[in-house]
């Protein structure tokens, strides 16, 4: 993603030009800067936001890494399509518009807002084989693709429902950058000491029946439907300049997965807020993201990036709403 000088000079200006000492409002402005550059203005449209959930199952959830049962996760699909989730809470305080996508749990659902793109009942347990096909892999890619691309709002979150799924997240940020297993293995939804300790030996299993791992093929061996189809989803936002805004440890690891195939998108992302999942920091550093909030969350769902919503709005006052000195007749600096 390329920005034309001549606009960064242009933007830079006109955001120091406002009635405030330089740089006084701090990370407020750095986002502004990032959402006039992507939007390719002065006066960016941070109008409207829209949350896709994707949920899928993992046939490793079957293995024992959770807290909770694998049916939570078509559960919690009615509870979103009902209204009652976390994620519909903050998305209706915020004025957010909530979309969620069916990508392969275990049991279908039967809704008519709830949209179905199925790449299974479930992925395979990782543990013993491949979660996904490498058709799978393209599919959900292009899927997601499609989706971020065409819905039409100029700010977009992405949130994940699917049991088991910070274990799966673990192994392919262990898969994708090398890091060590041990420190990206946590609690997910509440596991114990003696729980995460299972969770890593089940994990160990599944990481040792690959060796290293292109990419792509990480995506096939340890999945998950959900996940792959986030990545896609943010890279089809972020090619048509939409600014991704980026929830926890499942979010950032898709985030990890489509800048990975993807590396110039990077501008339009932001990290949320700091997930309290222990893996979720050394991903934020191997991203190089500073996530703008630490609210001890760990829940997903995208609650993490609906919290950031009205930031991205208070940078977009910022631009449209602010005098500069200019307009307003204060005096500079001396
Ligand atoms: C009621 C409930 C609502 C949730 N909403 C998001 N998650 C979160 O927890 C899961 C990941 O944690 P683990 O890997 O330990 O299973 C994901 O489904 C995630 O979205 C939930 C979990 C539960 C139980
Ligand atoms: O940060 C997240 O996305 C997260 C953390 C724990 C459980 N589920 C999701």
């Amino acid at each position: 993603m390329e920005f034309d000088p001549a606009l960064r000079e242009e933007v830079k200006a006109a955001i120091d030009g406002k009635t405030k000492p330089v740089g006084s409002l701090g990370r407020i402005e750095e986002l502004a800067e990032q959402l006039c550059l992507l939007q390719g203005t002065t006066r960016p449209n941070a109008d409207s936001c829209g949350l896709t959930i994707f949920a899928a199952d993992h046939g490793l959830a079957d293995a024992g890494v959770s807290a909770f049962p694998k049916a939570v996760t078509q559960q919690m699909v009615l509870n979103f399509m009902g209204g009652g989730a976390a994620a519909n809470a903050f998305a209706g305080a915020f004025g957010v518009t909530v979309r969620v996508v069916d990508a392969g749990v275990e049991n279908p659902v039967d809704h008519p807002n709830l949209l179905v793109h199925r790449l299974g009942p479930g992925t395979a347990n990782s543990a013993e084989e491949p979660a996904m096909s490498p058709g799978a892999v393209a599919d959900a890619l292009d899927t997601g693709r499609e989706f971020g691309a065409s819905w039409g709002f100029p700010v977009v979150a992405f949130g994940d429902m699917g049991i088991g799924n910070t274990a799966t997240c673990a192994l392919l940020i262990h898969k994708i950058t090398g890091q060590r297993l041990a420190p990206l293995v946590g609690p997910g939804t509440g596991l114990d000491a003696e729980g995460v300790a299972r969770k890593l030996t089940i994990l160990r299993k599944a990481a040792s029946r690959t060796g290293k791992l292109q990419p792509m093929q990480a995506l096939s061996e340890y999945g998950g439907f959900e996940i792959v189809m986030m990545a896609g989803a943010m890279i089809g936002a972020a090619t048509e300049r939409r600014l991704v805004l980026v929830d926890g440890f499942i979010a950032s690891t898709a985030a990890l997965i489509a800048l990975t195939l993807e590396p110039e998108l990077r501008p339009a992302f932001v990290f949320c807020h700091a997930s309290a999942e222990p893996g979720n920091k050394a991903l934020a550093q191997h991203l190089h993201a500073e996530p703008l909030l630490d609210l001890n969350l760990r829940l997903g769902e995208g609650t993490g990036a609906l919290l950031a919503w009205p930031l991205v709005q208070a940078a977009a006052a910022m631009m449209n709403r602010m005098a500069s000195f200019e307009d307003a007749g204060v005096s500079g600096a001396h």
